[in-house]
């Protein structure tokens, strides 16, 4: 499957001052001394592209501090007029996406909280009928690729081509080093459906602080994400809101500085002629496990039948804990990481399970009759 989304490419709608693209800015503009001064610093690095902030907060709990409001936008105005930046602000709600619109904001962002609720999402596409700007949509908070796509969509539907997605990372129960779990494989997802989707990462809310936010900006480049949004605020350790993962205007420069921008497809022919050498041995490796899991399953098929013949149980749990063990232990000694083999596995024997329990249904549906 595709997704028939109709966009333009990011360069036709914006054009980055410097490799990577970077977004950057406070979480929160928090006054007008503080927003400018961030923007001042960070456009002199020359290599931020875009300034955000955010002026409509959306908060877990109430009482806390919600955003500036409609205000932030004059400084944003202020700031985009000394910088000559462009500038983006998160829109929650229609109200906000006719205020920015009348503010003369350059590009929209839907948040993470409003992209898990269809009418919200709908509410801003509404209000953006007729209109010709850039909006860029974070991914829900919680790991649903449909809602994420389902909001591209409204926002597409109601005629914006300039649009991107932000990858953001997701909310989980467990606790893990990241403030949200960055989940690649559903942003892979995303651009497997739509390779024409730009991408842009998050790293700030992904990593919830300011140490591993180098790790997370390289690893979303590699992964051919095509920029980065990253807090940045002139003094971090006074900030209103995600003290501890914004950077200093300096800091984002050094960590911009320490990134290497790699690119899809190698510039040098010796180095592609390689590349498709080595590509042919994975091929010819791809094609036997493809043929001996095939093999597997067909002897899996076997003792299905004579299972479902003798009325013995589809899960054998003490042969199943023996192959696993086995299998795990076997991969580690030609340096298979563990929990690889053992995903591995259990996705096979999912698919073992399934064709089992057809060839048991096979018999009740025969004997039925
Ligand atoms: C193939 C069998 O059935 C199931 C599938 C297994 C597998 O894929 O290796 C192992 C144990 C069973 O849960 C079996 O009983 O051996």
């Amino acid at each position: 499957m595709k997704l028939n989304l109709n966009i333009e490419p990011l360069d036709t709608w914006l054009k980055p001052s410097h490799q990577p693209l970077v977004i950057a800015g406070p979480c929160s503009a928090e006054t007008e001394e503080q927003l400018l001064a961030t923007a001042d610093l960070l456009a002199k690095t020359g290599k931020i592209s875009v300034l955000r902030a955010g002026i409509w907060k959306p908060r877990t709990r109430p009482g806390e501090f919600e955003g500036i409001g409609s205000i932030g936008l004059e400084w944003l105005k202020k700031a985009k007029l000394a910088t000559g930046l462009p500038i983006t602000v998160e829109v929650a709600n229609g109200k906000h996406v006719e205020e920015a619109l009348a503010a003369g904001v350059d590009i929209l962002w839907v948040g993470a909280r409003s992209t898990v609720n269809p009418f919200t999402v709908q509410e801003i596409a509404d209000a953006l009928q007729g209109v010709d700007i850039p909006v860029m949509v974070k991914n829900p908070v919680n790991p649903d690729l449909s809602l994420w796509i389902g909001a591209l969509e409204r926002i597409n539907n109601a005629g914006i081509t300039k649009l991107a997605a932000i990858s953001r990372g997701f909310s989980s129960f467990e606790k893990s080093a990241f403030r949200n779990e960055p989940m690649w494989e559903l942003t892979i997802q995303l651009k497997t459906l739509c390779p024409q989707l730009p991408v842009i990462c998050d790293p700030s809310h992904i990593c919830g602080n300011r140490e591993l936010i180098p790790y997370i900006s390289q690893k979303a480049l590699d992964l051919e994400m095509q920029g980065l949004m990253i807090e940045s605020h002139i003094d971090p350790s006074v900030a209103w809101t995600d003290a501890k993962q914004q950077l200093t205007p300096s800091a984002l420069s050094d960590l911009i500085d320490h990134l290497t921008v790699r690119t899809p497809e190698p510039a040098n022919p010796v180095v592609s002629d390689k590349l498709a050498e080595l590509r042919k041995q994975i091929d010819k490796i791809d094609d036997l496990l493809i043929q001996k899991v095939a093999e597997r399953m067909s002897i899996v098929e076997k003792i299905g039948e004579y299972k479902r013949d003798n009325d013995i149980t589809i899960l054998q749990l003490n042969r199943w804990d023996e192959i696993i063990k086995k299998r795990a232990s076997f991969g580690k000694a030609l340096k298979l990481d563990e929990e690889f083999t053992t995903k591995m596995l259990e996705l096979i024997h999912a698919e073992s399970i399934r064709r089992q329990t057809e060839i048991m249904n096979t018999k009740t549906a025969v004997s039925e009759k």
